[in-house]
């Protein structure tokens, strides 16, 4: 797939046939303080259902810490977080992934001597219902439980064109092929909503192709919201709905590709500028 490829795979998936959800994720007024840093500051934006919605900005806009209020790592000091429109409570992040919200890291975070298959296979824990005591008790139906996770895991597999390597301890795979396992183990979770820190970071040319077109068909074929952060303007621009841009911790657009690329804001804080 080139870039060509992934312009026209994205102007589809944007195109007027495209329809949106409801507001799934509404945030509000959403300030975040480290002592002294004031790392959020009133931000209010909202997620539809099945969008690509990504957030941009400078380093150091806040673009994490956003994504860590999402998913209850960080508890802003001001603000309202409305979940398919109820008012979300404090919130950890294993109640997120609970609530169908799950995430991918800057840096790679997996296990770099265990295969890829049983990497993948730790993203389906939320989904075990046996404990070691129940598989010791009841064997048979802890048995079938392990048969149907595995199946959900090759499916992942299969659908991110890894089967090749599934049994390959992850350290030993290039760089490109173990973000896509750290996408693997997400999806295994099964997620409504998936959110994506820098997925295509350090990534040569063809391993961005490959991820976007990932990102896109997940999307697509799941219907899955995505939550993306990204530097890289020229994806930004071709996969997402709407983008939001932050810099220093304040909101300074918000909207299609379009509207953004042309906000003098947004020019002079960012797209102008090196990031
Ligand atoms: N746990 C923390 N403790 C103290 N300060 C923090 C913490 N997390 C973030 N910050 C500060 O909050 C601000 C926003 O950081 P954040 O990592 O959210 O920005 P970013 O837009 O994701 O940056 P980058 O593109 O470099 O990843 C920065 O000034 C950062 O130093």
């Amino acid at each position: 797939m080139d870039m060509n490829d992934i312009n026209s795979a994205a102007s589809a998936a944007a195109g007027p046939g495209r329809r949106f959800g409801e507001v799934i994720l509404d945030l509000q007024n959403i300030s975040l303080r480290f002592g002294g840093v004031k790392a959020l500051t009133d931000i209010s934006f909202n997620v539809r259902e099945h969008e690509i919605r990504s957030i941009i900005g400078p380093n150091g806009a806040g673009k994490s810490s956003m994504l860590n209020v999402i998913n209850g790592v960080y508890h802003p000091q001001e603000g309202k977080i409305l979940h398919h429109g109820q008012e979300r409570k404090r919130l950890e992040p294993y109640m997120a992934a609970r609530q169908g919200i799950a995430r991918t890291f800057q840096n790679i975070a997996l296990f770099k001597g265990m295969s890829v298959l049983d990497n993948i296979m730790t993203g389906r824990n939320l989904k075990m219902k046996s404990n070691i005591l129940q598989m010791a008790l009841y064997w048979g139906a802890a048995q079938k439980e392990e048969i149907a996770h595995r199946e959900k895991v090759e499916e992942v597999i299969d659908f991110l064109e890894i089967q090749d390597v599934r049994k390959t301890p992850v350290g030993q795979l290039p760089y490109g092929l173990q973000k896509r396992v750290e996408l693997g183990r997400a999806l295994a979770a099964e997620p409504s909503m998936l959110l994506l820190d820098e997925p295509m970071a350090g990534m040569n040319v063809e391993e961005k192709q490959d991820m976007c077109r990932f990102i896109l068909d997940v999307n697509d074929q799941f219907g899955t919201t995505i939550v993306l952060i990204e530097h890289d303007m020229g994806v930004v621009m071709d996969i997402s709905d709407r983008v939001v841009v932050l810099d220093y911790g304040k909101k300074i657009g918000d909207g299609a590709p379009d509207e953004v690329r042309n906000n003098e804001d947004v020019i002079r804080a960012y797209l102008g500028t090196s990031h």
